[in-house]
């Protein structure tokens, strides 16, 4: 299996039918390493759909899902790929630091000490280490969360609406925390149905109806619609119907017209 030099992701000409909805139609998506991929859409568009894919959950009907250089999946990436769900997935009657060596341990994590202080500090949550999850703010334990997916220091960390819910503040400094995994060189695949939110990813991917709308970074998003926010230039680009740049220039056969 060959790997795309930069990319951590590379999905091609998905499509997965979800009970009677064709959710993915022909996806063509590229996941840079290094960098913040924001994967955009309204709800119902697919984001959730396409994230089940790359981690290998997904029942696909046709295409390819290549995750660093494995098929989605794979055991080998057992340890490469983080991922933080929308609902919380650590054990509320256990403390920080307990939920940490737990998870570390299931994963085989060499050194889990050194591990857990690492992630501690990258999330900011060492005086919380001897809290009960169950008693963590909300936005401390969406840190946790994030802690738990960063365990065995993983290539590629894939978050889903990470930031629901969270006051302005707390997002803005977990936005702060995706910038300093990626500058390590992680690829970090973060959904979210906040418009607003896009000007924080280095790459965007808008979704709609299960089709690519438009790729690209935010700036060339805004030039290209003549717009000067996310959410104007997601309206625009639903008004022009079609993928008019990314990577593979316009692909009218494949992720146009939106319908
Ligand atoms: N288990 C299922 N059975 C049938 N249809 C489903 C199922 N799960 C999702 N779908 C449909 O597939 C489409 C894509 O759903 P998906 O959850 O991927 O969207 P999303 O963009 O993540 O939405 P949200 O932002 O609301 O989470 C939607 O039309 C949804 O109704």
């Amino acid at each position: 299996m060959t790997r795309t030099s930069g990319s951590a992701v590379d999905v091609r000409g998905l499509r997965v039918v979800r009970g009677s909805t064709t959710a993915l139609d022909g996806v063509d998506v590229r996941v840079a390493e290094g960098a913040i991929t924001g994967l955009l859409g309204p709800s119902g568009s697919g984001k959730t759909t396409l994230i089940r894919s790359i981690l290998g959950v997904q029942v696909t009907a046709a295409g390819s899902v290549t995750v660093l250089g494995h098929p989605a999946g794979s055991g080998a990436l057992r340890r490469e790929v983080g991922y933080v769900t929308q609902a919380p997935s650590v054990y509320p009657d256990l403390t920080v630091a307990e939920n940490l060596r737990y998870f570390a341990r299931v994963l085989g994590v060499p050194d889990v000490r050194a591990d857990v202080e690492r992630v501690l500090d990258v999330v900011d949550l060492h005086e919380q280490r001897r809290q009960l999850t169950a008693t963590l703010s909300g936005g401390q334990a969406s840190r946790v969360n994030l802690a738990a997916a960063l365990l065995g220091t993983p290539h590629l960390v894939v978050l889903d609406e990470p930031t629901v819910g969270l006051d302005p503040v707390l997002r803005d400094s977990l936005w702060g925390t995706f910038s300093e995994i990626a500058a390590t060189g992680t690829a970090v695949l973060v959904s979210s149905h906040v418009m607003d939110e896009a000007v924080r990813c280095d790459h965007l991917i808008l979704l709609r109806a299960g089709r690519v709308l438009a790729r690209g970074t935010p700036a060339e998003l805004l030039i290209r619609t003549g717009t000067d926010s996310a959410e104007q230039a997601f309206l625009a680009l639903v008004r022009q119907g079609h993928d008019t740049g990314g990577r593979d220039g316009p692909r009218p056969d494949r992720d146009g017209p939106a319908s």
